[in-house]
């Protein structure tokens, strides 16, 4: 066949021109380096996956927003030395602009807001689903490209709103079988790291390249984040000061590390007696050694691990009060998550809990002589516009293999146009499922 013949030839050429084109020329059929094609049955899952996150979104009454996964490169530039802004996919267009492939979502939701400027009712609870990109040299052979899920609400200055976010979590975790014994959310503040940083002299704009330094603790060595630290300014003394206080583990310690009125022992108490009305207080831990990899973090931080520790976060979140006015604008309460398609995908393979939804249409329409296929066509336009998917049969096929086709696609019905029954205005109607049939009018078929 001649898929059969380019993939044999596709197989016998070595390697790609620059053009991607063999020298045979058959083009590269793979996607570009780090990138993913979605076949059917991957888009399945996709499918499902991201029917969960809008599911769960509309369940806490948010709105789906979109913008282009190409930005103005100046929504990306930020100068703390995070990753996500080391790694950008940027470049310039052909009208000499600086541009990027979004590596997040949160910004553009920014430069909504900020288009909207009074005229957004808050607080607004804006949830999307994008394509996020990264440009990693390939030595890592990582992906460049994933899904992210976001919620965000804007204009909501208490813990209420990470707490919203938070049992949207917990809701999306327990919807695909996940328990809180599979996995957690650690939660902390930045505050923590504030006040600990002002009680050393640390001057507060060091404060988000500190938090991106210190975020790599659970990633690079200690004396490698200690250096980084150096390197910044932060003395020695600092930063035993620091990693002491990242090793509390309980809000009572916290409390007498920071004093009675420290606002961030007063944020978690309330987040965590939140919790405890919406019951998922146990699927949260404190753990203030997380403090997140994004400079414009500025309270409750927080991320979803899997309990056997196998895997990388699931997904992470927090309060940015001060995004907007990084921006040029005025500053409105911030708090949101992201939550990507790949390790999720990872964990609920482990956990054997990772669906495969088949293909299926609910009827197949054959029609049993090509003078009748007018007719076939006619009634599968019938079941159509009733709201059932069709298979309807494009070429002269036996009922034999009318049979097995509409088993591979896990039919409910088989619906058969033949001319005696035609005849009498009527067709032939298989249940699939109770292996029974009759003969159906067809104004009373849908
Ligand atoms: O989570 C960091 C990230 C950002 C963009 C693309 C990919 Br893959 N990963």
């Amino acid at each position: 066949s001649m898929r059969a013949m380019v993939d044999a030839r596709t197989v016998a050429c070595k390697t790609t021109e620059p053009t991607g084109r063999t020298d045979k020329g058959i083009i590269d059929t793979q996607p570009p380096r780090g990138t993913r094609d979605f076949f059917p049955e991957d888009m399945r899952l996709r499918n499902w996956l991201f029917g969960e996150f809008a599911a769960v979104s509309s369940s806490f009454g948010f709105e789906q927003f979109d913008a282009p996964v190409l930005e103005s490169e100046e929504l990306f530039v930020r100068k703390a030395g995070e990753e996500i802004t080391d790694q950008l996919y940027n470049f310039e267009d052909k009208g000499q602009r600086r541009v990027a492939l979004r590596p997040e979502l949160t910004p553009s939701l920014a430069r909504l807001v900020l288009q909207r400027g009074r005229t957004l009712p808050l607080p607004a609870k804006w949830f999307a689903i994008g394509q996020c990109w990264r440009y990693e040299r390939m030595t890592r052979g990582r992906r460049r490209e994933h899904y992210q899920w976001n919620m965000d609400i804007v204009g909501v200055a208490g813990v209420e709103a990470e707490a919203e976010l938070l049992a949207a979590i917990v809701l999306f975790f327990e919807r695909v079988g996940l328990s809180k014994d599979d996995v957690g959310i650690k939660v902390s503040s930045r505050k923590v790291l504030q006040s600990v940083l002002v009680q050393y002299g640390i001057p507060p704009e060091s404060f988000a390249r500190v938090c991106v330094i210190v975020d790599k603790l659970d990633k690079l060595p200690r004396e490698k984040v200690e250096e980084e630290l150096r390197v910044l300014g932060v003395p020695p003394s600092t930063i035993d000061g620091v990693l002491s206080a990242l090793s509390i583990r309980s809000l009572e310690e916290l409390s007498r590390l920071l004093g009675p009125d420290s606002e961030a022992v007063a944020d978690l108490s309330r987040l965590f007696q939140l919790a405890e009305g919406y019951g998922y207080k146990d699927w949260l831990v404190f753990d203030p050694s997380v403090v997140r990899g994004l400079a414009y973090y500025t309270g409750i931080v927080f991320e979803g691990f899997d309990r056997e520790g196998k895997l990388r976060a699931i997904c992470g979140g927090g309060r940015y009060d001060r995004l907007l006015g990084a921006f040029g604008g005025d500053n409105a309460p911030m708090a949101g998550f992201g939550f990507g398609d790949a390790v999720i995908v990872e964990l609920l393979k482990e956990k054997g809990k990772l669906p495969a939804p088949p293909h299926r249409v609910d009827d197949v329409v054959v029609p049993l002589d090509m003078a009748l296929r007018p007719a076939a066509s006619g009634i599968a336009a019938r079941l159509r516009r009733a709201g059932r998917s069709v298979d309807l049969v494009l070429e002269n096929k036996k009922m034999k293999w009318a049979f097995k086709h509409a088993e591979k696609l896990n039919a409910s019905r088989l619906v058969l146009v033949g001319a005696s029954e035609w005849e009498r205005g009527k067709v032939v109607v298989k249940d699939l499922a109770k292996f029974q049939q009759e003969e159906v009018p067809v104004e009373d078929l849908i």
